[in-house]
C-alpha cells in the first residue's frame, strides 16, 4: 500500500533557527503518529510543512504518492488532501455545525454534501447539534466538529495541532478517547503534535520524538519508553535517573545491584531507571530525601551511598518518610536499559 506521507531530507530555516534540519519520515495509511518534544523543537513547522503553509528550503514531501514539495513543485494546501485540526478548533463562528462541517465540500453536487455531513455528524455523535453555533457548544463537542470537518473530504492525512490541549483536564481524557476512537473508526491516518508523553505513549502507534529541529527517535511507544535512543528521549518521555554502570565477567551491575539487561560493547555505560524499577526498603546505606503523595502512588526520591538520586513509585500509604535509612533495589522483573554513555544526552 502506499504510505500516507514520506518526507525526504526535509529542511527548513527561519532566519539563524533550523526548524526542520533533514526530516526523514514515512507514515503508512491507517497509522496514528504522536510527535513530541521540547517547546520550539519544531512540531509545528513540521506540520506547517505537511500542510503546505510553509514552503520547505530543501527536501521532499509526499503525501499519498503525490509529490506535494520539492524543490520543483509545490502544491497549494487545497489540493493536498491534507486535513488540519487546530487546538482552538477554528471553527466559523457565524456558520452552523452543518455549515461547518461541510466547508470543505463546497463545489460537490447538493444531495452529495449533504449526505456526507450527515455521515459525518453521526460518526461524531453530533446529529442532534446540526443547527447549532459553535459557541452554543462544550469544547469537546466543537473539537468534535473539528474533527468532522476536517475528514469530511475525505483526507488523505490529517493533522492535529495540540488538540486537546485547551480542554481542561478532566474533560481531556473523555475527549482524547471519543476522537481518537473516531479517527481509528475512520480509519483515517493521523499526526498528532502534542507536548504530553501520556497523550504521546497512549495514542500512537508510532511516536517521534524531536528536539531542535531534528528526529532523536521513532518508535512504538514500547520502544521509545522502553529502550530510548539516548538520555534525551529516556528523560523526555518519563521520569528517569541514571546510574552508571560496571561490567565483570560479561555480567553488568549498577548501585542497584546485578542488571539482567546484558551488558553491550561501550566501555562506559548507565543504566536508565524508570521510577516503577526501583525498589525501597526499610533499613541500609541510601537515605529516603523526598516524599510527594500523588494520590495513586507516592513518588519517593532516595539518596544512595554515592550521593547518586533515584526515584521510586510506592504504593500510596507508605510509611516511608524524609531522614529514613533505607536500601534501593531493582524491582523483580525490570529489564532496564542501558545507554552507552558516551552518546551524552
Ligand atoms: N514564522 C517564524 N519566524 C521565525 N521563527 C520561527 C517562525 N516559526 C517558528 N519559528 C522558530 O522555529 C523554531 C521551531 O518552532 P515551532 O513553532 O515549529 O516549534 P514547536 O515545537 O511547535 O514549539 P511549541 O511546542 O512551543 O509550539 C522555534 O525556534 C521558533 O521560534
Amino acid at each position: 500500500m502506499t504510505d500516507a506521507l514520506v518526507l525526504s531530507a526535509v529542511a527548513k530555516s527561519y532566519g539563524a533557527t533550523l526548524a526542520a534540519d533533514g526530516l526523514d519520515l514515512r507514515v503508512g495509511t491507517g497509522e496514528v503518529v504522536a510527535v513530541i518534544g521540547p517547546s520550539g523543537c519544531g512540531k509545528s513547522t513540521l506540520l506547517r510543512l505537511i500542510a503546505g503553509l510553509e514552503r520547505p528550503d530543501a527536501g521532499s514531501i509526499t503525501v499519498a504518492g503525490q509529490v506535494v514539495a520539492d524543490a520543483s513543485t509545490f502544491t497549494h494546501p487545497e489540493r493536498r488532501r491534507v486535513g488540519l485540526v487546530f487546538q482552538d478548533h477554528a471553527l466559523f463562528p457565524h456558520l452552523t455545525v452543518a455549515r461547518n462541517v461541510g466547508f470543505g465540500l463546497r463545489g460537490r453536487a447538493r444531495g452529495e454534501r449533504r449526505a456526507r455531513v450527515a455521515e459525518l455528524l453521526e460518526r461524531v455523535h453530533l446529529t442532534q447539534r446540526a443547527g447549532r453555533h459553535p459557541h452554543q457548544l462544550s469544547g469537546g463537542e466543537q473539537q468534535r466538529v473539528a474533527l468532522a470537518r476536517a475528514l469530511a473530504p475525505d483526507p488523505a492525512l490529517v493533522l492535529f495541532d495540540e488538540p486537546f490541549s485547551s480542554l481542561d483536564e478532566h474533560l481531556r481524557g473523555r475527549v482524547r478517547g471519543e476522537i481518537m476512537g473516531t479517527v481509528r473508526a475512520s480509519g483515517a491516518t493521523a499526526i498528532v503534535v502534542t507536548h504530553d508523553q501520556d497523550e504521546a505513549l497512549s495514542i500512537a502507534d508510532r511516536v517521534v520524538v524531536m528536539r531542535a529541529g531534528r528526529i532523536e527517535q521513532v518508535g512504538s511507544p514500547q520502544e521509545v519508553f522502553e529502550a530510548p535512543a539516548n538520555r534525551f528521549v529516556a528523560t523526555f518521555m518519563g521520569d528517569a535517573d541514571f546510574l552508571p554502570v560496571t561490567v565483570r565477567d560479561g555480567v553488568a551491575s549498577c548501585e542497584l545491584g546485578e542488571l539482567p539487561t546484558p551488558a553491550g560493547a561501550p566501555a562506559s555505560q548507565d543504566v536508565v531507571l524508570r521510577p516503577h524499577e526501583v525498589t525501597v526498603s526499610p533499613g541500609g546505606p541510601a537515605e529516603v530525601v523526598g516524599v510527594e503523595y500523588h494520590g495513586a502512588f507516592t513518588l519517593a526520591t532516595v539518596q544512595l551511598a554515592s550521593g547518586a538520586r533515584v526515584r521510586s513509585w510506592l504504593p500510596p500509604h507508605t510509611a516511608h518518610r524524609v531522614g529514613e535509612r533505607v536500601s534501593a533495589g531493582l524491582a523483580p522483573g525490570a529489564r532496564p536499559v542501558l545507554l552507552d554513555a558516551a552518546t551524552g544526552d
